[in-house]
């Protein structure tokens, strides 16, 4: 299973790269690694089984953060709600590929935190608060799925890292914590 020791750092030159799409229909491989990602997100999740692991909480991990240069992002958001224990969001998107985007823009009061960064980059990072998401599941169907708020963050940090970027790299350096008119400041 992926534990911490899989997950490249900062300064890995796979973090900057172009991460290549993966080709139709799936390999076993491409399926498997998508379960193993969310595997990982699950144990990440859970009390015990992180502790044990030694694992960072996280709720998306991309195929680069393992090394893998293709484009394959797990996400597992788990409901805040306990009427709903369902996760809000439980899927590997295969090339995802974001269609579109609002004008307005949100942001985590807290700051974003990475896997594969093991220091707090303290700072806004101010990205469009809904966004519609086309890509491919694990049983081949092209999907499209829209996204807000905590959720759309998530789902556009993980794009990122298929593009060889990180979180940091939209935190204004002159006032990290500079608000544009109308961001949604997500607590
Ligand atoms: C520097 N300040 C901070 O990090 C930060 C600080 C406070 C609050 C937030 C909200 C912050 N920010 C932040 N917190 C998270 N988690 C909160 C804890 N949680 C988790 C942990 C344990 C069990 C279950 C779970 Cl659910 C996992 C997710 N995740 C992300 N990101 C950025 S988008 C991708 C996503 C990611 O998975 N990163 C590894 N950012
Ligand atoms: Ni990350």
């Amino acid at each position: 299973m992926i534990t911490m020791k899989d997950i490249i750092r900062e300064g890995h030159p796979i973090l900057r790269e172009t991460a290549q799409p993966v080709a139709f229909p799936l390999s076993e491989e491409d399926i498997t690694l998508g379960q193993k990602m969310l595997e990982f997100l699950e144990n990440s999740q859970d009390p015990v089984k992180a502790e044990e692991l030694a694992l960072r909480g996280g709720v998306g991990l991309a195929a680069p953060q393992l090394a893998i240069p293709k484009r394959i992002i797990a996400v597992l958001i788990p409901s805040n709600d306990p009427e709903k224990p369902e996760p809000v969001v439980r899927e590997v998107l295969y090339n995802p590929k974001i269609v579109s985007h609002s004008v307005q823009e949100a942001c985590l009061g807290d700051g974003e935190g990475c896997l594969s960064v093991d220091r707090d980059v303290p700072g806004y990072v101010i990205r469009p608060a809904r966004i519609t998401v086309a890509y491919t599941n694990a049983a081949g169907e092209s999907k499209k799925m829209r996204f807000k708020n905590y959720s759309a963050i998530v789902l556009q940090h993980e794009v990122d890292h298929l593009n060889g970027i990180m979180f940091y790299d939209h935190i204004n350096t002159d006032n990290p914590f500079a608000l544009r008119p109308d961001v949604l400041v997500i607590e």
